[in-house]
């Protein structure tokens, strides 16, 4: 099968390898013309996909992959068109189409009688249908469910393990109409292999919604449950404080029978999704007072983790403290929507002076994202922000004039710490 996937990214592309590594022809569509130029020499635009370098050699040394900048030609030429442009969204959840209607428009020009066209970008409910659906017919002169098939199918992988996560999940699928819905089914079962899981109620493999809108809904209602369920967490967690209770246990004595799945609470939920999607859904559902209360309760953290280190140390007012871990979370080398910016700032409206350490970023790049990075300036008070594997070991010895820790991630060994005064989030 020819298969055009639109927009070479962190999604985009590790998806085009895999098609091309199940035997189909790929043309991988993107506007950058360093990515296009990159990809088609078998080299890897980014660092951090597992796998990915080898894989993208081979299938472009296989002529099974290809790059180009001309989207509608690249769908002119193939049956299928996968879409992962990413969509933005502000604060207030309102989605930023931009960069999805211009790649929607080449696609409309190049598309062709019997092609299916897949979007797999994390988008509001009803954008399929009322906004890609007229806009690929006006482009094309074309009738969607009549001439083309038109499916939503959102992509829950992790960028790091993108591979290993395809074949994890089931590849969810909604149609416009039932022959859309069947004909993604079918697309998908020909280009993923799946483990095999005894733990899903239905076989692994690709699960038809029934609807373009249900399964749009799927991707933010399992981010959504995530957020919403951290921000119990956190609700849990700051009663504890009040009433000297340790949350910690009570989770995990919580979570010992079945039904209860509490997540844990921190200083902050970051990363492109679980921050956005819930946003991008109470836009969608503005009365949904469950979701807007749980997103305040997780955006008040970095603010809370602030007010435990001023309860702890007294005033702030120059006091030079260290964040530790500018990432997200631990492990990745990512800051979107990172606690640290808020914490940073939390720090400062207190006459604080901030500096930033991560054992994942060097200080030029800590400088590029307008944190100040620590080079050995003697700090009196840390706050843990990303659970990265490396906090496990640090000691206060470490930092050896800092007499209060923040730990927001429960991450540093109490045993490490004598001496230092260590405070957790709902402990
Ligand atoms: N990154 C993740 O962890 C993740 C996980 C699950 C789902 N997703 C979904 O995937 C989407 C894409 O994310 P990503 O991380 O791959 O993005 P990315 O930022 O890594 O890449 C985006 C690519 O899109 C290209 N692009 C922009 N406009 C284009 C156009 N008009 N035509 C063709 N290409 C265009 C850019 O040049 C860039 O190469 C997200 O919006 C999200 O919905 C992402
Ligand atoms: C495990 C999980 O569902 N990962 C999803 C998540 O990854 P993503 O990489 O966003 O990571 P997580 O969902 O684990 O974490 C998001 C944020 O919440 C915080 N946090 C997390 C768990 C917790 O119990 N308490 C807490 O505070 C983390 O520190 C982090 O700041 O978004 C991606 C994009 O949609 C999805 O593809 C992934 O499947």
């Amino acid at each position: 099968m020819n298969i055009c996937v639109v927009a070479l990214g962190k999604i985009g592309l590790p998806l085009a390898v895999q098609f091309a590594d199940k035997g189909h022809k790929v043309i991988g569509a993107d506007v950058n013309e360093k990515v296009v130029e990159l990809v088609n020499a078998g080299t890897e635009p980014f660092p951090g996909e597992h796998d990915l370098d080898v894989k993208l050699k081979k299938a472009v040394d296989a002529g099974l992959l290809t790059a180009t900048t001309d989207t509608a030609a690249a769908v002119a030429q193939s049956e299928a068109v996968v879409v992962v442009v990413p969509l933005f969204v502000d604060a207030e959840g309102t989605p930023d189409f931009g960069w999805m209607d211009a790649a929607t428009r080449a696609i409309a020009q190049g598309l062709k009688p019997g092609t299916l066209v897949s979007y797999e970008t994390t988008l509001p409910v009803g954008t399929t249908r009322t906004r890609w659906a007229p806009m690929l017919e006006e482009g094309s002169g074309l009738t969607a469910g009549e001439d083309f098939h038109l499916v939503f199918s959102p992509e829950r992988v992790l960028t790091g393990r993108v591979f290993a996560d395809l074949r994890r999940y089931p590849k969810l699928v909604g149609g416009i109409d039932e022959a859309s819905g069947a004909r993604g089914v079918a697309f998908y079962e020909q280009v993923l292999d799946f483990d095999e899981r005894t733990d899903l109620p239905r076989p692994n493999g690709v699960w038809d919604l029934g609807t373009a809108e249900a399964s749009e809904l799927a991707k933010l209602a399992e981010t959504t449950y995530r957020d919403v369920n951290i921000g119990l967490a956190n609700q849990f967690a700051r009663f504890a404080d009040k009433n000297d209770i340790d949350v910690k246990k009570v989770i995990e004595a919580c979570n010992s029978q079945p039904y209860s799945h509490i997540h844990q609470p921190g200083i902050a939920v970051g990363g492109h999704c679980i921050p956005i999607y819930p946003r991008m859904y109470l836009w969608n559902d503005p009365e949904a007072t469950v979701v807007r209360s749980a997103r305040e309760a997780n955006a008040a953290m970095p603010e809370y983790a602030v007010d435990l280190l001023a309860a702890a140390y007294g005033d702030l007012k120059g006091a030079a403290v260290l964040v530790l871990g500018a990432a997200y979370r631990g492990g990745v080398k990512e800051t979107a929507f990172s606690g640290v910016f808020p914490t940073v700032e939390a720090l400062k409206a207190r006459g604080a002076v901030p500096y930033v350490s991560d054992p994942m970023y060097t200080d030029e790049e800590l400088a590029a994202h307008g944190l100040t990075p620590h080079q050995g300036e003697t700090v009196t008070a840390a706050i843990l922000q990303a659970d990265h594997a490396e906090y496990r070991e640090l000691a206060a010895s470490d930092l050896p004039d800092v007499k209060v820790l923040v730990d927001g991630r429960r991450t540093t060994d109490p045993a490490r710490w004598e001496g230092v005064r260590r405070v957790v989030i709902g402990g």
